[in-house]
């Protein structure tokens, strides 16, 4: 190497590029049960736990040290956020926790296990539930078993209005909730130079996927983020948009990642 060759910087970003790493919370304990789980606070199972200290390692393996940290209201996310700093010692930093990365409200499937969803309408009807950009489920009714538990929740204590609260999502409207955080609160920060962690959910990370890369209603339907494997975007300084290459990318070996992918697109397969 000569003295003006630089070693490749692992965090921030350098000369034309910022860097962000995003993470979809651990397996929850909804998750393993296979359940529909939205809006309601659902813990992490042991084994979202581990994924949540692997995924710390990784990055601290990776040399990455964050300025700042964003996550929804929820505990899984927040559970998560805070194992990956205790593995990297940072757990100093700045966190702020809004309901606008919260996942996607699931309205009315809340609480129901995705087999018997799709024994009931079809695995057609539950894919587009599930996936389509602009199809919301049905709307979440004082009937449903956790109605109460969500609406009466002290974590929306500071939001959303209570005239404002959603009782069921698609992930346009997901999407029209998260994106003003994106560009209000998140984007300024990048553009001071903060290297930003992002630890949220399946959901409302596939809205900022979309929104990064400027995917179609269509294309965003095939993507299926794994819980727990933390992937990097590298943005172009004047376009905030992804650089070639620079697109989920993901800190875990490809097959893996394949692989966990395939299953969250399964969860509504018989096996
Ligand atoms: O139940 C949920 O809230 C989400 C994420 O766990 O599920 P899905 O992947 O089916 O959108």
């Amino acid at each position: 190497m000569t003295s003006k060759q630089k070693l490749p910087c692992c965090c921030k970003g350098s000369g034309n590029t910022y860097k962000i790493i995003m993470v979809r919370h651990g397996e929850s304990e909804w998750n393993q049960k296979n359940l529909f789980c939205g809006w309601y606070n659902a813990d992490l199972s042991a084994k979202g736990v581990q994924e949540a200290q692997s995924a710390g390692k990784a990055l601290k393996q990776a040399g990455h040290k964050f300025d700042l940290a964003y996550t929804s209201v929820l505990m899984r996310a927040n559970k998560t956020l805070d194992a990956i700093l205790k593995e990297l010692g940072q757990q100093n930093i700045p966190i702020q926790k809004t309901w606008r990365l919260n996942e996607r409200h699931y309205g009315g499937l809340t609480g129901l296990n995705k087999l018997d969803t799709v024994a009931k309408y079809g695995e057609e009807q539950v894919a587009i539930w599930r996936r389509s950009f602009n199809v919301p489920p049905p709307a979440i009714t004082p009937e449903n078993p956790y109605y109460d538990h969500i609406i009466n929740d002290p974590i929306y204590n500071d939001g959303p209005a209570k005239n404002e609260f959603p009782m069921f999502e698609s992930l346009e409207l997901t999407i029209k909730r998260t994106l003003p955080f994106w560009n209000d609160v998140i984007v300024p920060q990048i553009k001071t130079g903060k290297f930003i962690l992002i630890a949220a959910h399946g959901n409302s990370l596939r809205g900022l996927v979309k929104h990064l890369d400027n995917m179609s209603n269509e294309e965003i339907m095939q993507l299926n983020l794994p819980t727990g494997i933390p992937f990097m975007y590298t943005l172009n300084k004047s376009s905030l948009k992804p650089v070639e290459g620079g697109s989920l990318q993901f800190l875990g070996d490809p097959e893996t990642v394949r692989k966990a992918m395939e299953d969250v697109a399964n969860q509504i397969k018989k096996k």
